[in-house]
């Protein structure tokens, strides 16, 4: 028989629940067992679903309070010596890990946290020293996993991270040379005693992750496949589970060599067909001639109802040539990246809600793909009947079509994508319109969103309190955080965005195209979490979207007021996009509703206008070819778009959270905003020479201290860090700024910081103008 799998499940839970245990356990409200209890009752649920779904492989060791990959760094005992030193429990040093730690005496930073592959999921790096030795932990977490759901009825797949991607995601320390893949030997025996182990516990299979095999991969890492598993298949039918070496997010063409050469002989191997299905028949040539092929066919990262037909022939053609036996259905990835379940939806319009499917609908939807290529389609006629007509449905609705738009797009000019002058014109206009002074301070725009905040707005969308009322608040935390600023003495303000829930899901609201849900949460890191707003049709502004609040804030400040926009590219990213129409299509969409509120705030005497777009790089194609320029182009073209409508003498500055900015510079560069601030805190300041070297001649302020962690930054530790700047940029074209949005900071440690930021800046002013 075909059997059903799922590769990975969503832990917050419906409510969010993991979330709250764990900020509560932070907060000092809930006791350590009171968490790891919350976290057993969670788990147990999570495999419940699957299994009344109906899936036959359902994982474990997917749960973890933070991120899966911090498991590994501790359970391999790849734990940085200033965590380790203090004696924490282990749930604290995994905390301390995760979001640093600055309690009782100790002040320890977090690791670097990154993109997970092109997801908007963070995973934290495994940060390695130079004499890195691991270690199994007494008590492995899949171990105890599998064993829990084993007492608890159901038989498990756990998944770990291979090796090999372990290592190539991970990094040396500070102050280190190592090359990760270099200890790999020092590695491996670890994997093989903790494969050992499970076996012991009775798992047969094991989940293997490699995503990095869709990587286009240095040749070393590329060799290090063949050692690694030669290790750990040879343990498979005697010590050892047997290995589903699974590869996600892209396809594997590339690296047939090393699947021939080091992989054919593991037990199964997985594909993600809903990226490319195209390699499908190409992977089954590559197969081991027992080797089993999972086929991802259910997408792990988007809400869409599948399209079973379609599913079912691709499965089917798979047994053509395999048999069933040899054919697994899988979701294409883990579902970390959906929400929990639709059941949830109570708002949702019944048109649209009929379109999608969740975690737990996923979950019921490979087990009927399964059940139809197994028994025949007649076994799950009346599913197979509801989905096509789902399909057939969305096909012919009138919501997903607006005329209107697409005569706007059909309009769009290349002369609007370009700016009035070239920047040394415009940068003339805008310093004395805005007296610019030398190293300008500012911030990246959220301030803390506090409980009053979140609880004043669930009043407003329960209805509690009236649209008056809750304006009258947002005025007031604007006030409030305007007062601040000016104590702080920060030079260009922001107002704080208190009116929005998300920087993505706010616009989503406000603009026509797109549904929004109430519970649909998806795990962004730690115990943070979005809810994307759903493009369902052509998107369009029937209406300005942030003119009212920023207004409003411009009104009560006596310095330069930044207006706040979300990006076209964030917005489609951080969204979960239509699967019927090219994404160029949807960004320029997006970019020309954003390009009328760019004027919009213009007009209303907002002169600097920051438009953010921390998911651009993530957007990047995972390998380097021609898809990666044409998706460059399109997006460069559409934050073009969006702010080119303004005079010389408006300064449009762009935000981005991450640091690799090395390898698309040349798209930062053609962005042509006046100025960049970026994330750098956590990395090499060296990085920033390719400014130099590439000539840039705009305005950067590389972040100058991290915002993920309740850490407060000394000045000293600033003025290190832009001394560090100042090798790489000349001092009158740098800004500086914090990594990114204050949001998720409380007010004490935001004040501290700024406080400190801010000194920091002005002894280099003082410095520098004396020169
Ligand atoms: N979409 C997106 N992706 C992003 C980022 C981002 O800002 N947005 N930033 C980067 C880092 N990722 C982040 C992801 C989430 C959050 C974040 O702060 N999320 C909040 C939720 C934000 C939100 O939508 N809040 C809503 C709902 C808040 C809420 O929980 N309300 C309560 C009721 C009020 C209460 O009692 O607190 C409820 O619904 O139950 C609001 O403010 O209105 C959280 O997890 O805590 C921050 C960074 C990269 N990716
Ligand atoms: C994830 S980027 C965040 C940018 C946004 N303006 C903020 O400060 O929150
Ligand atoms: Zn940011």
């Amino acid at each position: 028989m075909v059997q059903s799998s799922v590769l990975g499940f969503p832990r917050m839970g419906k409510l969010r629940d993991l979330k709250k245990a764990t900020e509560a356990y932070w907060a000092d409200k809930l006791s350590k067992d009171e968490l790891l209890a919350e976290g057993k009752r969670l788990r147990l649920e999570h495999w419940k679903i699957q299994k009344d779904a109906g899936v036959d492989i359902i994982p474990s060791n997917d749960f973890a309070y933070y991120d899966q990959v911090l498991d590994h760094i501790q359970m391999f005992n790849a734990i940085p010596e200033r965590y380790s030193k203090h004696g924490l429990s282990t749930l604290d040093e995994y905390f301390a890990m995760g979001r640093g730690h600055q309690k009782d005496g100790i002040d320890v930073p977090s690791l670097e946290m990154v993109k997970w592959f092109d997801s908007n999921y963070h995973y934290v790096k495994p940060t390695l020293q130079d004499n890195q030795t691991f270690k199994l932990s007494d008590d492995p977490k899949p171990v105890r996993h599998f064993v829990e759901a084993k007492e608890a009825g159901i038989v498990t797949r756990p998944v770990i991270l291979g090796p090999v991607s372990f290592l190539h995601l991970g990094k040396a320390d500070r102050g280190q040379s190592v090359d990760p893949i270099s200890l790999l030997e020092n590695l491996l025996p670890v994997y093989e005693q903790l494969l050992k182990e499970l076996k012991k516990a009775g798992a047969e299979t094991v989940q293997i992750d490699e995503p990095v095999l869709v990587f286009d991969l240095p040749t070393k890492i590329r060799n290090a496949f063949k050692p690694a598993y030669e290790k750990l298949t040879a343990l498979q039918g005697g010590d050892g589970p047997q290995l589903v070496l699974a590869t996600y997010f892209g396809d594997v063409v590339h690296n047939f060599d090393v699947i021939d050469s080091a992989l054919k002989g593991t037990h199964a191997l997985h594909v993600d067909l809903v990226r490319n299905p195209e390699q499908l028949d190409k992977v089954v040539e590559h197969l081991g001639e027992k080797q089993i092929l999972s086929v991802g066919v259910v997408d792990g990262r988007n809400i869409w109802k599948n399209n079973m037909k379609r599913s079912i022939e691709v499965v089917e053609s798979a047994v053509q040539k395999l048999g069933k036996e040899r054919v697994i259905v899988a979701t294409s990835s883990s579902l970390l990246h959906t929400p929990h379940t639709l059941e949830s939806e109570q708002k949702l319009d019944s048109e649209v809600k009929d379109w999608f499917a969740f975690a737990t609908e996923k979950a019921t939807e490979v087990a009927i793909i399964a059940k139809a290529v197994t028994e025949g389609p007649a076994s799950v006629k009346s599913e197979l009947e509801a989905n096509a007509k789902s399909l057939q449905a969305r096909a012919t609705s009138k919501r997903t079509n607006n005329p209107e738009v697409k005569k706007r797009q059909e309009a769009v000019t290349k002369e609007m994508h370009e700016r009035q002058s070239e920047f040394p014109t415009r940068y003339d206009q805008q310093k004395q319109h805005l007296k610019l002074p030398l190293f300008p301070t500012t911030t990246i725009g959220s301030f803390p969103q506090t409980k009053d905040i979140r609880i004043q707005r669930n009043k407003f969308t329960k209805g509690e309190i009236t649209a008056d009322e809750y304006e009258k608040f947002i005025e007031k935390e604007i006030r409030d955080v305007v007062a601040i600023q000016d104590e702080l003495q920060l030079d260009f303000y922001v107002h704080g965005e208190p009116e929005r829930n998300d920087m993505v899901q706010y616009f989503g609201e406000r603009m026509d195209g797109y549904v929004f849900t109430t519970h649909a949460w998806v795990q962004s890191y730690g115990s943070r979490c979005v809810r994307p707003p759903i493009v369902v049709g052509d998107i369009s502004r029937p209406a300005p979207m942030t003119v009212k609040e920023s207004k409003y804030a411009a009104s009560v400040s006596k310095k330069p007021m930044k207006g706040m926009l979300t990006g076209p590219i964030t917005c489609l990213r951080w969204s979960f996009p239509r699967d019927d129409v090219h994404q160029s299509v949807q960004a320029q969409q997006l970019a020309l509703a954003l390009r009328d509120e760019v004027v919009d705030l213009e007009a209303a005497g907002i002169y600097v206008i920051q438009v953010d777009e921390p998911a651009l790089r993530e957007g990047l194609p995972l390998r380097a070819g021609s898809e990666r320029e044409k998706y460059l182009s399109w997006a460069v073209d559409s934050f073009k778009l969006s702010t080119a409508g303004v005079k010389d003498s408006t300064q449009i500055h762009s935000h981005f959270c991450y640091s690799e900015f090395q390898d698309f510079f040349h798209a930062i560069a053609a962005l042509d905003a006046d100025v960049l601030s970026i994330e750098n805190s956590k990395s090499d300041a060296k990085l920033l020479k390719v400014f130099i070297d590439e000539a840039y001649p705009r305005h950067i302020g590389p972040g100058v201290y991290d915002i993920h962690s309740p850490r407060v930054p000394s000045e000293q530790e600033i003025k290190d860090r832009i001394e560090e700047m100042l090798q790489y940029l000349k001092p009158d074209q740098l800004w500086v700024n914090p990594d990114c949005g204050l949001k998720t900071r409380g007010w004490k440690e935001t004040k501290a910081a700024l406080g400190n930021m801010v000194a920091a800046a002005q002894y280099f002013r003082s410095k520098h103008e004396q020169k």
